[in-house]
C-alpha cells in the first residue's frame, strides 16, 4: 500500500498529452484549446451580485471563527481568510519565484516535465485527460522538495526557489493543521477524535503538495478554459491567487467569481472533508477562468490525511437519524478512483442513493462540467 503521496500517484497514472503550444506567442485560441463560449448569464459578477463568498477574520475570537467557518462550509464550501498570519513577504516571494518559473522558454520548462505516472514536475493540469480540449495553463507540482526538477529548470541556480517554496510548505502545514481543526471544530469534533491529528493537534503526518498555476493572457478568452472544474481530492486546499480574478466557484447553478483579496488565502472544502462531515459540508466545484490582459499565477497547497489512514464519516456526526453516508476510504484509494471516475468518485463512495425527492447538493453527478 503506497504510504507517500508520490507512490500513490505512480500507481494511478492518468494518460496526459503533454501540451507544446507556447502561450506567449499564441495570436488566437487554436482549436485543439477552443470550449464551448463561456456566456456572460453563467458569471454570477461579484461586483454585481447579492452574494459572495465569505471572509473571515482569523483574529476574531476563536469561537465566532469557527461558527462562521461551519456556516461557509455548510452554504458554501469555501471561504477567504484574513489575518492568517502567512507574512506577505513570502506571499509576494512565492509569486515571484513562481513567475521566475513560468516566464522560462516553453523547451526549457519541459527539461523539468513530470512522468507519465509522476505527480512532481512540470505539465498541463492532471484532469486534462477527462476533457476532449486541452486547457490554457501550465502546472509545476512540488511534493517534498522541489530541488530535482528545479535543478533541471536552473542547473546553476536552483536554491532560491527551493528555499522559497520549502518554506511556504512549512507554513501552509501548520496553517492547513489549525484549519482543519477550526472547521472541525465548528461541528463539535476535537483533536481528539482524529487519531492522525496527533498530542497536540499538530497533523504530523498530514500529507501535501504544493501546486503552481500559471494562466498567460489569452486572446480569446471566451473561448478558452484556465482549469475545467473540479473538486479537490483534499481534506481542504489553501490557495494564494494575488490579485488576478480567475477563480469561480458553482452556487446555485451560477459561476460566482471569487474576487482577489490582497494578502488573504481562498480555503476550499475538499472531498474527504466532504467524507469526513458526512455531507455536511459541500466540497466545492470551483473552475478557473483567463482574461485578456493579465498572465494570472495561483498557488494551491493540496493538504490531506496520511496516505493509508481510513477517512469516514466522524463517529459523532453518525446517528441513526444520519446514518453514514459514504465508505471508508484512504486517500490514496481515493485518488485512483478520482483517477477512473473523476467529478463521480464523490458519488461512486457514497454508500444509500439520496433519499426520495431530496436534492443532494453536492452530488457533482447532476452539474454539467466544463
Ligand atoms: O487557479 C485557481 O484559482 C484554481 C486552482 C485550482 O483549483 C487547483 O489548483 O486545484
Ligand atoms: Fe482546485
Amino acid at each position: 500500500m503506497p504510504s507517500r503521496l508520490a507512490e500513490a500517484f505512480r500507481d494511478h497514472p492518468v494518460d496526459l498529452h503533454q501540451n507544446h503550444l507556447d502561450f506567449n506567442s499564441a495570436r488566437e485560441v487554436p482549436d485543439s484549446y477552443a470550449w464551448p463560449p463561456l456566456g456572460d448569464e453563467t458569471l454570477g459578477d461579484y461586483k454585481y451580485g447579492v452574494e459572495s463568498v465569505p471572509i473571515i477574520d482569523l483574529s476574531d475570537p476563536v469561537n465566532s471563527v469557527k461558527e462562521q467557518m461551519g456556516r461557509a462550509c455548510e452554504t458554501w464550501g469555501v471561504f477567504q481568510i484574513t489575518n492568517h498570519g502567512i507574512p506577505m513577504s513570502l506571499l509576494e516571494k512565492v509569486q515571484a519565484e513562481g513567475r521566475r518559473l513560468f516566464s522560462l522558454p516553453a523547451q526549457q520548462k519541459l527539461k523539468a516535465a513530470r512522468s507519465p505516472d509522476g505527480i512532481s514536475g512540470y505539465g498541463v493540469a492532471r484532469i486534462s485527460s477527462f476533457f476532449p480540449k486541452l486547457m490554457w495553463s501550465e502546472g509545476f507540482t512540488i511534493v517534498g522538495s522541489p530541488a530535482e526538477h528545479a535543478r533541471q529548470l536552473w542547473p546553476q541556480d536552483y536554491s532560491k526557489f527551493c528555499e522559497v517554496m520549502e518554506e511556504y510548505e512549512k507554513e501552509m502545514k501548520v496553517l492547513a493543521g489549525r484549519l482543519t481543526l477550526l472547521m472541525l471544530g465548528s461541528l463539535g469534533i476535537t483533536k481528539e477524535d482524529i487519531k492522525w491529528a496527533g498530542p497536540r493537534g499538530e497533523f504530523k503526518d498530514a500529507c501535501a503538495a504544493l501546486q503552481l498555476n500559471s494562466y498567460p493572457a489569452c486572446p480569446d478568452p471566451k473561448r478558452a478554459m484556465g482549469l475545467a472544474a473540479h473538486t479537490d481530492s483534499t481534506l481542504l486546499t489553501v490557495l494564494y491567487q494575488n490579485s488576478t480574478s480567475g477563480l469561480q466557484v458553482l452556487r446555485g447553478g451560477k459561476w460566482i467569481t471569487v474576487p482577489p483579496i490582497t494578502g488573504a488565502l481562498v480555503v476550499n472544502v475538499g472531498d474527504l472533508l466532504h467524507i469526513l462531515s458526512n455531507g455536511r459540508y459541500t466540497s466545492v466545484l470551483h473552475r478557473a477562468v483567463v482574461n485578456r490582459t493579465y498572465h494570472r499565477l495561483s498557488v494551491a497547497y493540496l493538504y490531506g490525511p496520511p496516505m493509508n489512514v481510513q477517512i469516514s464519516p466522524l463517529s459523532k456526526l453518525v446517528n441513526p437519524r444520519n446514518p453514514p453516508l459514504y465508505r471508508p476510504v484512504t486517500w490514496s484509494e481515493y485518488l485512483g478512483t478520482k483517477a477512473k471516475h473523476f467529478n463521480k468518485a464523490l458519488s461512486s463512495v457514497r454508500l444509500c442513493a439520496p433519499l426520495n425527492g431530496f436534492v443532494d447538493v453536492n452530488d457533482h453527478n447532476r452539474v454539467k462540467v466544463g
